[in-house]
């Protein structure tokens, strides 16, 4: 089959990129990976250069040694994406270090000087850092004139997750970026949206005419979205167990899953217009109250037990966690849109720690076919048919469908239609970072988040807090099962079940 070539996309503008948190481990872990890949992809003009800035004593050739002995060491790991280190000693020239503490104007002095004695006036900065420094960076970036653009320079900001931790947090920290900087500079990361396979979710429903007609409560019963991991809170006990899975994952990764496949179909692929398509639904998210939102909800906690035949340890035996810890590491939603499209159609969430499989997908559950034509009794009804957008592992999308099983009876089995990005494309083993870093240095907010879209997704979450704050109950899950029983009694009680997790998808039928 033929398939066009990609396109190459340009090289980015010239800039200074400032890493803030320059020791950490988000910088060495993703940012300098990707960094290094893209310049490696000729994405990166020659002349940008990438300042890291961090209390940490070093410099430039401690900085660059610490990183290159970081990526030696997973050269060998293909699953931590194998790096080639042949070009690193030219990559290693772009960067240098600056020993500074963010809470010091002296740090910010030295900026502007690096600024100054650059080619380009064009700066980004980017806060790889904790979240209660956002603030105070941004202003003092403001204060020092950092932030000023002007004609021919840009000056950027890029913010981590976790932004705010509630709805006021959140709205709090809008205020203070805002008011030293525009929104059109403000680049809020969300790592989900530069996976190939979420971007892919606009050009499956937007740019082929069949899904649309049938893309509403007329056909749609309801839809899943499930983010399992196996992994557990590894060395992020400490961040993990003031936040919990709710905060970790929903108002951000999940929201943005249910945007890109909820979402009215955008006048146009840019920022503006789908960023006011996914505020406006996720606006449209029924505000339960607390009593409704406990109702609506379920936490778990993972508990000791075995993964794949090892003994495992329990979430409150993990570094840094409370041993009478009630954070969840487990949560399924339901949620309901209140607009004409998705009116009476639910949407559960569900995301976990140390469930049996890795799985990130999305199930469109359509209304059965009637059941006249077949004359059918209970066992020959229709199944509903599946679409599942997979995101991770197995990218690629499925249908469900029904089929004549061969032989004198009218029966019918059930079997999957499928695209599977493997047999048509090459899926760069990519974090999703370098789209991300390649976006902010050219200027593109497409797939970032908007100031009202994170407060509507904080909105939503809010009444779960509430509940989960006046009654912190958490039920227990064994290390490798699914969540907690009652989450499969949660959806049941609505006539429904979950989709597997961890099936392999195009393997026949079902
Ligand atoms: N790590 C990850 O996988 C991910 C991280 N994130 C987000 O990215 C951000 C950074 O995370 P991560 O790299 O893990 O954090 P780290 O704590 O590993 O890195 C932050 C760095 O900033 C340094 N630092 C602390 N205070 C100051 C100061 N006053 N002046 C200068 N430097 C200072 C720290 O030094 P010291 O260690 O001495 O305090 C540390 O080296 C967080 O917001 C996190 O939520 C998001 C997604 C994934
Ligand atoms: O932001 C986060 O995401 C990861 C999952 O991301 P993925 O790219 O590995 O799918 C999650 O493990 C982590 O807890 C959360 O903070």
């Amino acid at each position: 089959m033929a398939h066009s070539q990609p396109q190459q996309a340009p090289t980015a503008p010239p800039a200074t990129l400032f890493l803030f948190g320059a020791s950490g481990d988000l910088v060495k872990r993703l940012l300098i990976p990707s960094l290094y890949s893209l310049s490696r992809a000729g994405l990166l003009d020659p002349s940008l250069r990438i300042v890291g800035i961090d209390v940490a004593p070093g410099d430039d050739d401690s900085f660059r040694q610490h990183l290159e002995d970081f990526l030696a060491s997973q050269a060998d790991d293909a699953e931590a994406g194998g790096v080639d280190l042949e070009q690193w000693p030219a990559f290693a020239q772009r960067l240098s270090y600056v020993e500074g503490d963010f809470t010091q104007a002296s740090t910010y002095r030295r900026i502007d000087e690096i600024i100054q004695a650059s080619d380009t006036g064009n700066a980004l900065f980017y806060l790889a850092t904790a979240p209660r420094f956002f603030g105070d960076i941004a202003e003092r970036l403001g204060a020092a004139g950092l932030l000023d653009e002007g004609e021919a320079r840009y000056r950027r900001v890029v913010i981590e997750k976790p932004f705010g931790h509630d709805l006021a947090s959140a709205q709090a920290l809008n205020a203070r970026l805002l008011s030293v900087m525009e929104e059109s500079q403000l680049y809020r990361i969300d790592h989900f949206l530069g996976k190939e396979t979420v971007q892919n979710i606009l050009i499956a429903r937007f740019a082929n005419v069949l899904f649309e007609p049938l893309w509403n409560n007329h056909y749609i019963d309801h839809v899943q979205i499930t983010a399992a991991e196996t992994v557990g809170v590894e060395k992020r006990g400490s961040f993990y167990d003031k936040n919990g899975a709710l905060r970790d994952m929903v108002p951000n990764h999940l929201f943005q899953l249910m945007a890109m496949v909820a979402i009215e179909p955008p006048a146009d692929f840019n920022a503006d217009a789908l960023r006011s398509e996914k505020s406006k639904l996720l606006g449209a998210i029924r505000p339960w109250s607390k009593d409704e939102a406990r109702h609506n909800s379920v936490r778990g906690q993972y508990q000791a037990g075995h993964f794949r035949g090892q003994p495992a340890p329990g979430y409150r035996d993990e570094p840094d966690v409370d041993t009478d810890s009630t954070t969840e590491t487990y949560t399924a939603l339901k949620l309901m849109v209140d607009n004409w499209r998705w009116e009476g159609v639910p949407f559960y969430l569900r995301t976990g720690k140390r469930m049996s499989a890795q799985d990130k997908e999305i199930a469109i559950c359509f209304k059965p076919a009637p059941c006249a034509p077949f004359r059918c009794s209970e066992a020959q009804r229709p199944e509903s048919n599946y679409l599942i957008i997979q995101i991770q592992p197995d990218e690629g999308i499925w249908l469900d469908f029904e089929a004549k099983r061969p032989g004198p009876l009218m029966a019918m089995e059930t079997i999957q239609l499928g695209f599977a990005y493997k047999d048509f494309f090459d899926l760069p083993s990519a974090t999703g970072y370098e789209t991300l870093i390649y976006d902010c240095l050219t200027g593109d907010q497409l797939l970032f988040q908007r100031a009202d879209t994170i407060e509507n997704g904080w909105r939503a979450v809010q009444p779960f807090l509430n509940a989960w704050q006046e009654t912190p109950h958490v039920d227990g899950y064994a290390v490798g099962q699914d969540g907690p029983a009652n989450a499969d009694e949660f959806i049941k009680r609505d006539g429904r079940q979950w989709h597997r997790i961890g099936g392999e998808q195009g393997q026949g039928p079902l």
